[in-house]
């Protein structure tokens, strides 16, 4: 696992794998109650803990990602009050209306900043606990640790501001049109990429044909050479040919290595990255309204001017419910 460079850096979640700090006691997590729930096939476990007293570390949250042994899932997604934590308190500060905090989790219990699809359940999730209330066409602040993310719903649609997108090595994206090489297991030579942060890392690859996509093996971490400092979700692409549609829409297909998961049928932020990259290689014309084709289905990326001046990003897709239930396991 350390020789993972696509993961964060494990050291800390492999000392809380075997963490015996959490005393025993403290691990009873029976009666725990729970909602799982999805976005394009990128499943989470979700929990409310308004006070944001319950079990988050590693041991627990890998357990129970474990498709095995635990509920299986993605990612582990706790809604608690944003007062009830440090970093939802900063976010308070400057924007009194992030009522709820996204406290996210990867499958491996690691902690990432942001989670787009996990952001679009999250508020389904609170709508459907009856703890907040959206209209359609309303809009809820969700804090996350990459800050207050706006969030509207159109039914069981939901549209997110991603906020601003960046590159991570900007010199070597803007000179060369790239900035990394990335070996991935069943493709022969290495491929340039493009590494984009969408709050959270991203290393995006440029494929020619959808046979090169079915043959890259993304169970296993792609080597990226510079690895972005935290580590990187690995997105490989085809661009659709013709790229841009009568609609005017820009259409590519997507598969990715997650950070702290493995691959995953869909992943929110990985598809706004995906599209960032593509249409900085396009060029000058390329569309802003995107759709991005995954093995879980099919998510939209808009880009448009923010309130901060910046470009942002917008997410659009499903969010869905799929059971409740209550912990029997003590991890
Ligand atoms: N694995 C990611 C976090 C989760 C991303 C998510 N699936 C999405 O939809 O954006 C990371 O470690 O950054």
């Amino acid at each position: 696992m350390t020789d993972d460079p696509a993961a964060h850096d494990t050291a800390a979640t492999d000392a809380a794998v075997t963490d015996t700090a959490v005393p025993r006691a403290d691990r009873q997590t029976r009666g725990l109650a729970f909602t799982k729930g999805h976005g394009t096939g990128n499943d989470f476990i979700l929990t409310l803990d308004p006070e944001g007293v319950g079990r988050t570390d590693a041991a627990f949250v890998a357990g129970l990602c474990d498709r095995h042994r635990g509920i299986g899932a993605d990612g582990f997604i706790r809604a608690v009050r944003s007062s009830s934590l440090p970093e939802g308190q900063a976010l308070l500060q400057s924007d009194p209306e992030a009522e709820w905090f996204m406290d996210y989790r990867n499958g491996d219990g690691s902690v990432a900043q942001m989670c787009g699809n996990g952001v679009r359940v999250f508020v389904h999730f609170l709508l459907d606990q009856g703890t907040v209330e959206l209209q359609d066409g309303g809009e809820l602040a969700v804090g996350t640790r990459s800050g207050v993310k706006r969030v509207t719903r159109a039914g069981n649609g939901y549209a997110v501001d991603m906020g601003p997108w960046e590159f991570i090595f900007p010199d070597a994206a803007v000179a060369r049109g790239m900035d990394s090489l990335v070996e991935i297991a069943g493709l022969e030579v290495d491929r340039p990429a493009l590494s984009v942060s969408m709050g959270n890392p991203h290393t995006v690859v440029a494929l020619a044909e959808l046979a090169e996509l079915r043959a890259a093996e993304l169970h296993r971490a792609p080597t990226v050479q510079p690895r972005p400092p935290e580590g990187t979700n690995v997105e490989v692409v085809v661009p659709a040919e013709p790229l841009v549609g009568d609609d005017g829409v820009g259409r590519l297909t997507m598969r990715v290595h997650e950070r702290g998961v493995g691959e995953t049928q869909s992943c929110g932020s990985g598809a706004c990255a995906a599209a960032v990259a593509t249409r900085f290689w396009a060029g000058t014309g390329a569309p802003d309204r995107w759709l991005v084709e995954v093995p879980g289905g099919v998510v939209g990326v808009r880009f448009f001017p923010g309130p901060d001046g910046r470009e942002h990003v917008e997410l659009s897709g499903p969010a869905e419910l799929v059971a409740e239930g209550t912990l029997l396991a003590a991890y």
